[in-house]
């Protein structure tokens, strides 16, 4: 198989939710689609180094806060390249197009991958989602999931999923859609975890599938603008989950958690490497608080998930 090109690129975010995008010139490689600015890394170049040189060369600017993003490999019909994505947040200089190249600024939510290369779509989702996803704990009256949730309105956490282990799947898709405009009016996305069945689409809220609702899939639940998660522990899952589309994976367990104190763990190592394998957006779940995001983003992952930890 030809080499694989390792291009680093950046995901140039502002403050009121918009990302910088490039147009490629019509005689480049997918010539006049959209692109994140950056470029391939030079022999003997670190990722950051290439990103730094790639943006002063394309624009004009240097980034002074950066972290990982999303990594992912394409094969194009002509090449193959490994996309290694990072999500700026600061940068000196004011941008422009150096190359000639038309730029502009996109509202996040609005990005529309059809204009983009095809390797894009997952990056794509990468920047439109959150960093952080809370998981409702087991508790049993609707007064303390209320409160659960009142609590996550004013929390860190964009994404916010219902577990509710002990409840019927009736009672939490009900409690969902009761809560579904609050959420939403909080800027968050809510996931509800019910057996496809008791899914109803169009109510604003997101499905979550655990790993054997995942396995007995043969193609994706829910329309494409209906977010859908799925949770896996092993590389047949994550194979699935790429199958049927999902628009971003639980992974675990990480590490030792209060639900799972002695159960077996994947550690960092091992998850690293099988969120390598996939190109879906990977949150780690298992003993992770907002503390491991570093770590989790340097390992790949698009940022962490936890009951107890955004409390
Ligand atoms: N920069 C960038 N490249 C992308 C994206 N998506 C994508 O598939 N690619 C592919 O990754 C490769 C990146 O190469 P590039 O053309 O930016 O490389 P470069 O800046 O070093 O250009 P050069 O070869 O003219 O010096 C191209 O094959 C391009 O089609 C993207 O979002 N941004
Ligand atoms: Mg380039």
């Amino acid at each position: 198989m030809a080499k694989v090109i390792h291009v680093v690129a950046a995901a140039i975010c502002d403050d009121r939710g918009q990302v910088l995008v490039a147009r490629r010139a019509q005689s480049a490689h997918q010539g006049g689609l959209w692109e994140f600015p950056g470029g391939k890394v030079e022999v003997g170049e670190s990722r950051e180094t290439a990103l730094s040189r790639e943006l002063q060369e394309e624009l004009g600017i240097t980034p002074s806060d950066m972290r990982p993003l999303i990594c992912l490999t394409h094969h194009y019909p002509d090449k193959s390249v490994c996309l290694d994505v990072w999500k700026v947040s600061a940068f000196t200089g004011v941008p422009e197009g150096k190359e000639g190249q038309p730029l502009a600024w996109v509202a996040v939510d609005s990005l529309n991958p059809d204009v983009f290369p095809a390797a894009n779509a997952p990056i794509i989702k990468a920047v439109q989602l959150s960093e952080l996803i809370a998981v409702s704990p087991a508790v049993a009256t609707h007064e303390e999931a209320r409160q659960w949730l009142k609590q996550q309105l004013a929390g860190s956490a964009g994404i916010l999923q219902l577990r509710l282990p002990d409840w019927q799947p009736e009672q939490r898709m009900a409690f969902a859609i009761e809560h579904a405009t609050d959420v939403e009016a909080a800027g968050k996305q809510l996931l509800v975890n019910v057996p496809v069945s008791s899914f109803r689409v169009g109510t604003g809220l997101g499905l979550h599938l655990p790993q054997q609702d995942l396995m007995s899939l043969s193609q994706r639940p829910v329309p494409v603008d209906t977010l859908f998660t799925v949770s896996c522990h092993d590389i047949k899952s994550l194979q699935k989950a790429e199958a049927v589309h999902a628009d971003a994976i639980l992974l675990g367990t990480v590490l030792p958690s209060a639900s799972h104190p002695d159960g077996e763990c994947l550690g960092w190592d091992l998850a690293a490497q099988m969120i390598s394998s996939v190109r879906t957006p990977v949150y780690l779940l298992g003993g992770m608080n907002s503390d491991h995001l570093s770590q989790a983003w340097n390992a790949g992952a698009q940022g962490v998930a936890g009951i107890r930890s955004f409390l």
